[in-house]
């Protein structure tokens, strides 16, 4: 299979630059008249599905919201996955895993080895067992064509309390991330598979993100306050590495597929002007 960090290029410009996160809060759920249950869930997801899956480049589907439901929602997410890439749509699981190299080799299988039934186009991973314990994701994404996603500057308040805490040499740890997912994209062109999770909201940190040479998937738009037209002054010239992604603020567009569909158009229409595409 092609790298991701092509696939991702090509559909960004095929279908433009936004990823839609799927979320089924028990809010949202009541939001659109359905129940806090596994019919309500699955409801939501077909009904996204329908909606966007021909429309939208990346989904990420949060996989808490399918966990809460034990194996019937994982069930759930299973099918939509299947559901989305068969419409062309990459999926990008937002699951966080970390864990041990050996273990984290088992959550590499899981998710970015095509013969698993919940395999997907990228995941996101924690980096705080120490970035080399995630080699076996990134063995597994270069192996597969996937991509990795690893948490640099996340977009809750707390992250940085850790975030931009100095590690021996001097750095912030945010950096140490960045510096070490810049080795892993060395000579990838047009852009590498592995890429960096850097909130909306976090402004201009002081971390170097020129040479990253991959993807920034940016959560934290809408719901949390950020706004695309801030953007351009958290990754300056590296803007055109930008995967925006909205949950709440599309899907409170629903139940109806055009409230979707609206709501998508003008989320994908603020990022086009903020991204200059
Ligand atoms: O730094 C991060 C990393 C991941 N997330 C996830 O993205 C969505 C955001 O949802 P909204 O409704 O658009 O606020 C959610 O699944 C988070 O777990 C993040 O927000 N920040």
């Amino acid at each position: 299979m092609e790298p991701f960090g092509s696939r991702l290029h090509q559909a960004l410009a095929k279908r433009g630059p936004l990823c839609v996160g799927i979320d089924p809060h028990a809010s949202l759920l009541a939001a659109w008249g359905l129940s806090d249950d596994v019919d309500g869930v699955e409801r939501f997801s077909r009904t996204v599905v329908e909606a966007l899956a021909e429309r939208v480049a990346v989904f990420k589907p949060q996989a808490a919201f399918f966990e809460r439901f034990g194996s019937r929602g994982m069930a759930i997410l299973e099918s939509t996955i299947r559901q989305l890439r068969d419409a062309g749509a990459l999926v990008l699981l937002d699951a966080k895993r970390g864990d041990i190299g050996s273990t984290m080799a088992a959550y590499a299988d899981a998710y970015l080895n095509p013969s698993s039934p919940i395999y997907v186009d990228a995941i996101t991973v924690s980096p705080f067992l120490g970035f080399g314990s995630l080699r076996p994701a990134f063995d597994s994404a270069a192996l597969h064509g996937g991509g990795v996603f690893v948490l640099a500057l996340t977009s809750n308040p707390e992250g940085s309390q850790v975030q931009h805490a100095r590690t021996a040499d001097g750095r912030t740890v945010a950096q140490l991330i960045l510096d070490e997912i810049s080795q892993l994209n060395t000579g990838a062109k047009p852009l590498g598979s592995i890429g960096a999770v850097v909130g909306a909201t976090v402004g201009r940190t002081g971390e170097d993100l020129s040479r990253t040479n991959g993807p920034f998937l940016v959560p934290g738009l809408g719901a949390q306050g950020g706004d695309p037209a801030g953007l351009r002054e958290i990754f300056g010239d590296s803007i055109d590495a930008v995967l925006p992604s909205y949950s709440r603020e599309v899907l409170a567009g629903g139940p109806t597929v055009r409230g979707l569909i609206e709501a998508t158009e003008r989320s994908l229409d603020a990022c086009r002007r903020a991204l200059g595409g």
